[in-house]
């Protein structure tokens, strides 16, 4: 590690360990493109709230599970920095996935799409877990900048929650909800999974994309499922830009967005109301969502926790920041527990969908585990 930033990191854990003895909530993030780290530090344990409040609950960051109610990270205290100027970040596109489970998950995928040629849903997200031992050098803050570097386009962000018992750490490209301080609203549908790196590891253009009717469809109950929301509160206007293929770190994805402007429509509180109805979106769950979260109740055996909720940081200059918690781990001691999913359509191949998972765990885990 450079000097510089081995001070920093050594200031930052410091005072992580001191809050987790005292079982106090803490988070850090960087935003998409910020050039500067926030870290905030609780005087309580973090508190369970409602999507209803977001717009009222101050400064903080709120993370919300799958399933069940958002937890709120009161800023008590607050530290903003620089992000450190750290060299290229090695990505390690060979890093191994753990292929335990491969089996089951295919044959799950394979129920799912009979399921969905019987029309009990449309499509589905499956996930899985890949479990790892951290390397005994592992640093979350070290980690933390190096996936800082790595996706400039990503929320970055790490916390702790003392009921869980545990560190989650992600770097997501997908927004879920955002308003800025004027009163821009914003979500985006974000599937279709493909690499952007080629046979030799080079980066391939997003022009190079080809996308088959999978993924188009597959974005497309996304994008449907969004505006389906916005018709439930009679909300007409609003813009949709795309789909356009996106970069993702070491995956493309399609993404469309869809903006509103509250101010000049006078609508208040479509933040929080959009939240509720919104998560978990047809990107992490499926269509419709009643039958699709049945259905992965049943063919998922771990606990989906905190991975594909919600996360990021709220209250500050009156803006909401929250994003999919994909592309994350949940740190427990020295092992981590790398999560990952893949939506599950009529034409799905079920190796492909596995062979997906190992892609998306790769995003996290090429960086982390890489010298
Ligand atoms: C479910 C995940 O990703 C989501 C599913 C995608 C897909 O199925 O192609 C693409 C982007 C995300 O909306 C994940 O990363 O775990």
């Amino acid at each position: 590690m450079a000097e510089g930033l081995e001070d920093l990191v050594l200031g930052l854990s410091n005072k992580w360990k001191i809050q987790e003895e005292n079982k106090l909530a803490q988070a850090i993030w960087r935003l998409p493109h910020a050039e500067t780290f926030t870290f905030i530090q609780s005087n309580n344990v973090g508190k369970e709230v409602s999507a209803f409040e977001v717009e009222n609950l101050g400064e903080g960051f709120l993370t919300a599970p799958f399933q069940g109610a958002p937890i709120f990270i009161s800023a008590d205290e607050i530290l903003v920095g620089n992000l450190p100027d750290i060299s290229e970040v090695k990505f390690n596109a060979e890093v191994e996935v753990s292929q335990n489970g491969k089996d089951e998950f295919v044959k799950w995928v394979g129920k799912s799409i009979e399921e969905i040629q019987k029309n009990v849903f449309q499509k589905v997200v499956l996930s899985r877990v890949d479990v790892a031992e951290l390397p005994n050098s592992f640093e979350l803050f070290e980690a933390f900048f190096k996936l800082s570097k790595a996706y400039p386009d990503a929320l970055v962000a790490a916390f702790y929650v003392p009921f869980q018992n545990s560190v989650w750490l992600c770097a997501t490209p997908e927004i879920l909800v955002v308003q800025n301080g004027e009163g821009i609203f914003k979500t985006v549908s974000l599937a279709g999974t493909q690499s952007a790196l080629g046979d030799k590891g080079n980066k391939i253009a997003v022009q190079q994309a080809s996308w088959t009717q999978k993924e188009i469809e597959e974005q497309a109950f996304v994008s449907r499922y969004i505006i389906e929301c916005f018709k439930r509160i009679r909300l007409r206007e609003y813009v949709e830009i795309g789909p356009k293929t996106v970069i993702a770190g070491n995956l493309m994805h399609l993404k469309s967005e869809f903006i509103v402007d509250t101010k000049a429509l006078g609508v208040e509180n479509l933040a929080s109301t959009m939240l509720d109805l919104l998560h978990p979106t047809s990107a992490v769950c499926g269509t419709p969502k009643e039958e699709a979260i049945q259905w992965i109740s049943q063919a998922e055996k771990h606990e989906r926790a905190m991975y594909s909720g919600y996360l990021g940081p709220i209250g500050f200059q009156n803006e909401i920041q929250l994003f999919v918690h994909l592309r994350t781990v949940q740190i427990q001691g020295n092992q981590a527990i790398f999560y990952a999913g893949c939506g599950i359509t009529e034409d799905s191949i079920p190796e492909k969908e596995w062979e997906e998972t190992n892609l998306k765990c790769k995003t996290l885990k090429g960086v982390l585990m890489s010298s």
